[in-house]
């Protein structure tokens, strides 16, 4: 173990006993047994509970020095039910400590279920939870909670206000479409504000509250911002961004030189706008709107969905994570006993054209990387594969730029490129496509006969005088299993390939394939489950399946290692047991 691995444990044990904890090796010592041959695909360095059942990140905030996550869990199978609030800490966000569960379903007001919410910081360093119970009725109401023990920086128990609920579906709401609390933020008038996603007459709205005391809310006739084009808003999220885009903005921030984004969760995907909110009047004036034609700006173009912020002042930087699901069925989930894994966290800031987010790993991660290959100025000939050794290739960090001399050669495919959705081009021009430049990129995830492989790739097309940058991932030949989902994701990126190199970093963690095109301006995530190429025997190539020859103008990959997960529990508890 390194030294800064035994600095982290030691430091975390000796916090975890002065706070009457210990480990709890159960769960993680079974499944740290099991053979990668019985659970191929459970992540090295993603985030998972050690079992069942895992959807929506909650709350995630930094206290105290610590990060906290809490998330919709089920305690007891691999699919959605019986959903509490797990709850999990980290000194650095890559090794976790799960702890017991902060919200339990047990009081009239969430009997049914402690759904998704967020955490504020009041004044003083106060956190508090807003999140959604499933009542007695099953009706959706909004619940306070905050923690026993103000000095305790694991904040390991939370109390339930005895004024739940503090938000009720009442005049003329929907009951069963009420839920997912954001972050409140302050007004100059010292209101809180917090948005909540509904639908009226199947139109997804963020209703806005607000509140002297985070006890009492009462709703503002005229919702924050609503869509005739959507339906349900899961998991609305609503914060400032810079636009000199150098920092993260503390949610209540009124300095003016930001934009505001809106996210909200939909149609399986999360889409975010922009906008300028006026916090005097609680006006958002939004620059593009959810699904307007000719603009998708989504988080992630693969699996991604109810993510969620948080501002970390330790770093000055805002944080996005993300529950991405399983691409099986649940009858696969029950056989390997878990379902779900969260993103890696990822830095969000505005694009120097303010016109979109671009996200990136958090840098913590890189304490991860061991062994590295690198590749200078090798040209990739039309037709060609490399193979790219010496890493563990099933968990892996890859960093791969491009340069294409060949540009004007671009097939001139595109009229429009607005008018053509990317997802579709991906799967008709799947990596074994016969392009001009293009598809070119890296096969992930691949055996060595190449009968399973994950491809990421970029195809560059020409619309008039520009070229337009589409990128894949292309799952269709990612497991010889017949059960999983091998829809392929598709993206076109914001940049000029005639005076930018084109850069991907892919992140490997044996069932997941999270990549960044464009340094960030698109990113897809992938769940794969191969069958070959799992653990030892995956392989990694560059290719280039396009008639004209690329350059890879640097590639470093690293193997990466494992985070350290583990779980801690109460000694008191534990002796109840
Ligand atoms: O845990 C509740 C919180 O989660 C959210 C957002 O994820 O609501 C999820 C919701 O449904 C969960 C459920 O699946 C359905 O919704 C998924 C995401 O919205 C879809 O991807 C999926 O295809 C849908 O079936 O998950 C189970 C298996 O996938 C299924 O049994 C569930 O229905 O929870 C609500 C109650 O079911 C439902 O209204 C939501 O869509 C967030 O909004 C909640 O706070």
């Amino acid at each position: 173990m390194k030294i800064k691995s035994v600095i982290w444990v030691v430091d975390f044990c000796i916090l975890l006993l002065f706070n009457g904890i210990q480990f709890s090796h159960g769960d993680d010592r079974k499944l740290q047994s099991a053979s990668s041959e019985q659970q191929p695909y459970r992540t090295a360095y993603h985030f998972q509970p050690p079992k069942n059942w895992m959807n929506d990140p909650n709350g995630p905030m930094y206290y105290k020095g610590i990060y906290h996550l809490f998330y919709q869990y089920n305690p007891y199978a691999a699919v959605w039910g019986n959903i509490s609030w797990a709850h999990s800490i980290s000194y650095d966000l890559v090794n976790w400590i799960h702890l017991d569960h902060a919200l339990n379903p047990e009081d009239p007001s969430d009997i049914n279920g402690c759904w998704s919410g967020s955490t504020t910081l009041l004044p003083g360093e106060k956190p508090v939870i807003l999140y959604t119970g499933s009542d007695t009725k099953n009706q959706q109401v909004q619940n306070l909670a905050v923690p026993k023990n103000l000095s305790d920086p694991l904040l390991m128990e939370w109390v339930k206000s005895s004024h739940n609920p503090v938000m009720a579906p009442i005049d003329g709401l929907d009951p069963d479409n009420f839920r997912d609390p954001t972050t409140a933020w302050q007004g100059p008038d010292g209101l809180w504000r917090v948005l909540i996603g509904n639908q009226m007459n199947g139109h997804g709205r963020a209703l806005l509250y607000r509140s002297k005391d985070f006890v009492t809310w009462s709703r503002s006739m005229v919702p924050l911002h609503s869509s005739n084009k959507t339906g349900m808003w899961e998991c609305p999220d609503f914060y400032p961004v810079a636009i000199d885009g150098k920092y993260g903005v503390e949610t209540s921030s009124m300095d003016e030189v930001t934009k505001h984004v809106l996210k909200a969760s939909f149609n399986n995907h999360d889409y975010y706008i922009l906008g300028n909110y006026t916090p005097t009047t609680d006006e958002f004036s939004v620059d593009t709107d959810f699904m307007d034609s000719g603009s998708d700006l989504r988080y992630d173009y693969g699996q991604f969905y109810a993510s969620k912020s948080f501002f970390d002042s330790s770093k000055k930087r805002r944080i996005l994570w993300s529950w991405i699901q399983e691409s099986e069925n649940a009858t696969d989930d029950i056989k390997k006993g878990w379902s779900g894994l969260q993103s890696i966290p990822r830095t969000i800031l505005l694009s120097e054209s303010g016109k979109q987010l671009i996200q990136w790993p958090v840098e913590e991660i890189e304490q991860l990387r061991a062994e590295n290959v690198s590749l200078q100025s090798k040209e990739l000939k039309g037709g060609s594969l490399l193979e790219v050794s010496g890493i563990t290739a099933s968990q892996a960090d890859i960093e791969v730029s491009f340069d294409l001399s060949n540009i004007n050669e671009a097939e001139p495919e595109l009229m429009d490129p607005s008018w053509i959705d990317p997802q579709i081009l991906c799967s008709q021009k799947p990596a074994s496509f016969r392009g001009n430049v293009g598809p070119f990129g890296i096969l992930v995830l691949a055996s060595k006969d190449l009968t399973e492989r994950t491809a990421i790739f970029f195809h560059i097309f020409r619309s008039h005088d520009k070229y337009v940058v589409l990128m894949c991932s292309d799952k269709s030949r990612s497991s010889l299993r017949e059960g999983p989902n091998k829809v392929s994701y598709g993206a076109f990126i914001d940049i000029d390939p005639q005076i930018e190199k084109i850069s991907l970093r892919s992140l490997i963690d044996h069932s997941i394939v999270e990549s960044f095109g464009g340094e960030g301006k698109a990113c897809i995530t992938a769940r794969v489950y191969p069958m070959l190429a799992i653990d030892k025997q995956a392989y990694l190539y560059a290719f280039n399946n396009g008639k004209f020859d690329v350059t890879i103008a640097s590639l470093n990959a690293w193997s990466m290692k494992k985070a350290h997960i583990a779980s801690a529990s109460r000694r008191r508890k534990l002796h109840l047991n």
